[in-house]
């Protein structure tokens, strides 16, 4: 795309709401007659301000298109946007950087620091920046996810439902332009999993935050406004609204195996995207 073009494109992403737009988005790994082709020429718009969950059996892509629009792993071909800004051939400092300012990051595996109470928790990424955290905003996030009580505390001493919400709080603390949630509720029992799959419902209707969410589990992908089916490195379908029982039903169009049944919020697999 030429740069006007592109600039053109651009200006009509902002207009049009869009937090992140990949085009033409295709990743391969290794080479020759090993290449994995995990994406194959991807194009996608997300909205801002909505709850996108992306599905797919295991190995169709989904923790690569992540890696790939939250520019933690370069593309083989094609482009991506955050907001108005071409992420592809950013250099790694500038990339770090706009993780750092722009993104917010959920991982199955929490990573919160052990040493660090949830308060600090919280506002370390901030600190790293040296910036200061909004206080009006630190206060509501806390609040909605009902931390008040709880910033004292370390890590080991708060249950599973509770290391997630302080994980969600520390992505939502810099307000970022999107949230990448990696099978949030992949460690956690079903009541902890509805939990958190509340607060990030939350997130996005009460804070106006846009999250995407990579899940294999339908009844977490039924919290969200809108799931992209993932199958061989290519978008294959869409649901608005989603149920968790037509979710499953499609699901088994691209899988050809068993996914989990709806309410099963307990991951199927490991993930490999705890590098962030
Ligand atoms: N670092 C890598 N080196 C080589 N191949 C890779 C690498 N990362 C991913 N792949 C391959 O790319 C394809 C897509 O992988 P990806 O992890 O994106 O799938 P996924 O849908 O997230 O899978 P899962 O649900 O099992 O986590 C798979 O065939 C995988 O083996």
């Amino acid at each position: 795309m030429s740069t006007a073009a592109a600039e053109h494109t651009l200006g009509r992403a902002e207009a049009d709401g869009i937090a992140a737009r990949a085009r033409a988005l295709t990743k391969a790994y290794g080479s020759g007659e090993t290449t994995v082709l995990a994406l194959d020429s991807v194009d996608v718009d997300i909205a801002r301000g909505r709850f996108t969950a992306v599905m797919g059996p295991s190995g169709s892509g989904k923790s690569t298109l992540m890696h790939c629009l939250a520019g933690l792993d370069t593309v083989s071909a094609g482009q991506v946007w955050l907001g108005d800004t071409e992420i592809t051939g950013l250099k790694e400092r500038d990339l770090t950087r706009l993780r750092r300012d722009r993104i917010g990051f959920m991982f199955q595996s929490f990573n919160l620091i052990p040493t660090l109470n949830a308060a600090e928790n919280i506002t370390l990424p901030m600190d790293i920046a040296g910036k200061k955290p909004d206080e009006k905003w630190l206060n509501q996030v806390i609040d909605t996810l009902g931390l008040r009580d709880r910033l004292k505390h370390r890590p080991s001493q708060l249950s599973g439902g509770q290391q997630q919400r302080v994980a969600c709080a520390r992505a939502l603390v810099s307000r970022p332009e999107l949230i990448f949630a990696d099978e949030p509720t992949g460690n956690l029992d079903s009541r902890a999993g509805l939990e958190v799959l509340g607060f990030l419902r939350e997130a996005v209707d009460q804070l106006g935050q846009t999250v995407v969410m990579v899940t294999h589990d339908p009844g977490a992908a039924a919290h969200s406004d809108l799931v992209l089916f993932l199958a061989d490195g290519r978008i294959v379908d869409r649901m608005e609204r989603p149920s968790a029982d037509a979710v499953l039903e499609r699901m088994r169009l691209f899988s050809g195996g068993n996914p989990q049944p709806p309410g099963s919020v307990r991951s199927a697999g490991p993930t490999d995207l705890d590098k962030g």
